[in-house]
């Protein structure tokens, strides 16, 4: 066994509700978690970061008043980021991530995160460095790593990815810190396997399981794949 004792056993698949149908989005949403999903992940666009307009702290309160109790990973793609962060921890965010670049001061944005009681997270675009985790990885709870531009779902993943996978997975085992690496944009069973051998333990995939009329047998596959690729 290779396994490194900072590292979580745990697979998280986070389906992204991007893809969900929001006209009966609290019942998509009850189902995917039903078939065996563990987090909702939550993309937020705001037409200035990214091109592209989604939903906002109404939406995250909307769901925890229907009921729903897993975790909320609240991903920011929005510029700049302080004055949504409380908003969305006060909806119900679990987990709130954003891009380093979308902030003027990245410390203060992470401990604004943590300030309010959330995980927080930082975002990587396929492009990015990731120079700001040398000084930054002590303080964050988790990395996610873009495998795709943000700003719309059903792209195809970027194989480069792949490679700051590997850089990260390196970087966390060395911090000795429990940080999840989480990957974003076109997963699927197919390539999922492949993207956990390379380090990451929490997958977020939208039009792969929301374009599936079985919820429950794609994460199975993808679950299944993970395990597979771990080894
Ligand atoms: O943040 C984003 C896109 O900006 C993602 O969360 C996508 O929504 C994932 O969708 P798929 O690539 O899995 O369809
Ligand atoms: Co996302």
């Amino acid at each position: 066994m290779s396994t490194q004792p900072t590292r979580f056993q745990e697979t998280v698949i986070a389906p992204s509700i991007l893809s969900a149908n929001f006209a009966r989005l609290g019942e998509e949403v009850d189902n995917v978690l039903a078939a065996g999903a563990d987090w909702v992940h939550f993309d937020v666009m705001d037409n200035h970061y990214v091109p592209n307009l989604t939903i906002g702290p109404l939406v995250c309160e909307a769901l925890r008043k229907h009921g729903v109790t897993a975790p909320i990973d609240v991903h920011l793609m929005v510029e700049p980021v302080d004055g949504l962060i409380p908003m969305f921890a006060d909806a119900g965010a679990s987990h709130i991530s954003f891009h380093p670049e979308a902030s003027k001061h990245v410390h203060r944005s992470v401990q604004l995160i943590k300030s309010k009681g959330c995980q927080a997270g930082l975002v990587f675009n396929p492009a990015s460095s990731l120079d700001v985790l040398d000084t930054m990885l002590d303080e964050i709870d988790y990395v996610l790593l873009m495998s795709v531009n943000p700003g719309f779902g059903g792209q195809s993943f970027i194989p480069s990815a792949l490679k700051q996978l590997r850089k990260v997975r390196a970087m966390i085992d060395a911090s000795g810190r429990p940080i999840r690496l989480e990957i974003d944009g076109g997963v699927k069973p197919d390539n999922i396997g492949e993207i956990a051998k390379a380090g990451a333990d929490t997958f977020v995939a939208g039009s792969a399981i929301f374009g599936k009329p079985d919820y429950a047998a794609v994460i199975a596959q993808m679950k299944q794949a993970v395990s597979a690729g771990r080894g």
